[in-house]
């Protein structure tokens, strides 16, 4: 099969793919699954200062074309995901260490502890669960994101990535990279969350499909697609000295494409994992590696970021 090696902040990487973190990566079980996956590299669960249980069940539910989620950050808390890390083997794959902590305090007390832990883990920092009932999406509050990133910019000594909630303005998209562009320890992007807040609906018991927030959660899978690859290229174009992490809506070999021509330098997996699980890797890097074949391309560098205006 063609070789789909690349390079993400200077680490190699067997495979431009990985999970989307908060599937499959809450527990030991489901991370050593990862890393003995065909991914390129693997991210922990969003995690909090303390362990969470998250919102009431049903709190996921798979729809026609993707699915809804207000899991509410469940997770085992920090202290958890650092021993994971410290377990984890590098030489395999890179791992990236997901944070999101419910106030900045805990925010940088994760951040102070993954400092002092000397891990070789990437940290991505998660602005954007919608999820946990009361509290906005700090991505969305364009002061709180300028004060969380000079905040965890001191008090973090290495490159750092965040986790975007989807814009949908392009006066947002200036704004943001506005701000993402006075730091330059914000290494990379990950763009999309799901697209918080939506609602489905059962007509048969004429009722909500998940119990949190009546029903309201994030939308991912298909429906996103279009959202997810508008928001890779926006921040590829405006944030040039920053690498791109993709993710939202890809089941495919042809989405993942779409993500790397769109500037993608990693390609996350979130609902079509939860559904398929971690066999899911060897599909995608097949197809990917056929659709590539099929059009002479010997090297993921060759394409990505190429996308063509009309
Ligand atoms: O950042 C998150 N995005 C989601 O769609 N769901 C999870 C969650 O609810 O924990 N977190």
């Amino acid at each position: 099969m063609l070789d789909l090696s690349t390079f993400f902040l200077g680490r190699p990487l067997t495979s431009p793919l990985m999970n989307a973190s908060g599937v499959w990566c809450n527990v030991n079980n489901q991370l050593n699954a990862l890393a003995e996956s065909k991914a390129g590299a693997m991210v922990t669960k969003s995690c909090t200062l303390l362990r969470r249980n998250g919102n009431p069940e049903p709190r996921y539910h798979t729809l026609a074309m993707g699915s809804i989620n207000s899991m509410g950050l469940p997770n085992e808390g920090h202290q958890y995901y650092l021993d994971y890390a410290e377990r984890h083997d590098y030489e395999n794959k890179p791992l990236f260490f997901s944070i999101a902590g419910l106030t900045l305090d805990d925010n940088l007390t994760m951040v102070a502890q993954i400092q002092d832990a000397y891990t070789p883990a990437i940290l991505e920092l998660n602005l954007s669960c919608p999820n946990v009932p009361g509290k906005a999406q700090i991505a969305y509050d364009f002061e709180a994101l300028d004060v969380i990133l000079a905040e965890i910019s001191a008090a973090y000594s290495r490159p750092f990535g965040i986790k975007l909630p989807p814009y949908f303005d392009i006066a947002h998209f200036d704004e943001v990279a506005e701000i993402l562009n006075r730091y330059e320890k914000v290494s990379f992007i990950t763009c999309i969350n799901s697209i918080g807040n939506g609602l489905m609906i059962d007509i048969n018991s004429e009722t909500v499909l998940i119990k949190p927030k009546e029903g309201f959660g994030g939308i991912g899978g298909d429906y996103v697609l279009p959202t997810a690859l508008a928001n890779v290229n926006a921040f590829y174009q405006r944030c040039p000295k920053k690498s791109i992490i993709g993710c939202g809506g890809v089941s495919t070999g042809e989405h993942v494409f779409m993500h790397l021509l769109a500037g993608a330098g990693i390609v996350q997996v979130g609902t079509a994992l939860y559904e398929e699980g971690p066999e899911i890797f060897v599909r995608l890097n097949i197809e990917l590696a056929k659709i590539m074949k099929e059009k002479g391309y010997k090297t993921i560098r060759e394409f990505q970021g190429k996308l063509k205006t009309i």
